[in-house]
């Protein structure tokens, strides 16, 4: 679960040690969105979308108000408590931020190398993740030598190759062509379906057609229409066991996924045509098959285009 309650957030203004804060990037915003929901974030440029979501993988703490993020009450926690819910968070950040020193399978790697998986399992999971993005064929490059939409990709699968309890994306899809657009926002439907809360900030208004979910909408920093975001019911969704299990004290029991776009997804696969999967699309970059079971069983994603 993800809650916010009458968060403001000041950045600091005036340049660097002059102790002047600038005014509020966020105003009094109030909403919560539960485990296993899927939530557009909108808004025009500098309407505090990227604030929100700072916020929620835990980058910032609120200047008033609290910040809930998996059972973590965050204004207040300590700096040690931070560390272990950060790790149960995938981002997708607008600006990729990959490590240019590190190879692609290494920068996939990194969630699963911080959560001490072992390395024997870790190189099947990482190259399942770069097989379905579509780049396996670029493990060993640089981020420096791949193009902006191939590093999008990358940031991607190191975003969800450790099946995060919340995935928060930044203009996940700003690199990437139509197509692409569609199969990674399937790929994110599925992980919703499967329990995983994500929260998707975009101007791309076709997206937000194609795969109806409540959103949040930013207008100056301020919450201006709930869209029903705030009344979403959970209660019927299937737990997420998640990749890594979650500490003991950390999220109530009942976490649920609330499949609002199943027929959406759907639908996006029929409408990606006869070839969204096999040789056509490899051409374009993804291919087929999506990711293969990584981890146990039951945390296996299906795959998303097979209607
Ligand atoms: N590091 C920062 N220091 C000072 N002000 C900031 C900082 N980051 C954002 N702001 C300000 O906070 C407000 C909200 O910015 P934010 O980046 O959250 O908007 P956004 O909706 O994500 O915009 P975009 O779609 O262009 O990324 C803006 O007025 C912006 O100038």
């Amino acid at each position: 679960m993800v809650r916010f309650e009458a968060v403001g957030l000041r950045y600091p203004g005036g340049g660097p040690h002059t102790g002047s804060w600038g005014r509020e990037a966020l105003v009094d915003v109030t909403f919560a969105l539960p485990q296993g929901s899927f939530t557009w974030l909108l808004g025009h440029s500098g309407a505090g979308k990227s604030s929100v979501l700072r916020l929620m993988h835990l980058a910032l703490r609120p200047t008033r108000g609290e910040v809930e993020v998996l059972g973590l009450r965050t204004a207040r926690a300590k700096r040690a408590s931070l560390a272990p819910v950060r790790r149960r968070i995938g981002v997708v950040f607008q600006d990729f931020r990959l490590l240019p020193y590190l190879s692609a399978f290494d920068n996939v790697a990194l969630p699963l190398r911080l959560a001490g998986q072992p390395e024997a399992s870790l190189r099947a999971d990482v190259q399942e993740m770069l097989r379905w993005v579509g780049l396996a064929a670029r493990a060993e490059a640089l981020p420096p030598e791949l193009s902006g939409g191939e590093q999008q990709r990358i940031a991607i699968a190191r975003a969800v190759v450790h099946r995060p309890a919340l995935l928060v994306a930044d203009e996940p899809t700003g690199n990437l062509d139509n197509h692409q657009a569609r199969r990674l926002l399937a790929l994110l439907r599925e992980m919703n379906r499967l329990g995983t809360t994500v929260v998707v900030a975009t101007h791309d208004e076709d997206l937000v057609a194609r795969f109806p979910a409540p959103s949040l909408l930013l207008q100056d920093g301020r919450l201006h229409d709930l869209d029903g975001a705030r009344g979403i019911d959970a209660a019927e969704a299937p737990a997420w066991p998640g990749p890594q299990a979650p500490p003991p004290t950390s999220e109530p029991d009942g976490a649920a996924a609330l499949d609002t776009g199943s027929a959406a997804v759907s639908s996006s696969g029929s409408a990606a045509g006869p070839d969204a999967g096999g040789a056509g699309d490899s051409a374009r970059g993804w291919t087929e098959p999506p990711p293969r079971p990584i981890g146990r069983p039951e945390r296996r994603l299906r795959d998303p285009w097979d209607g």
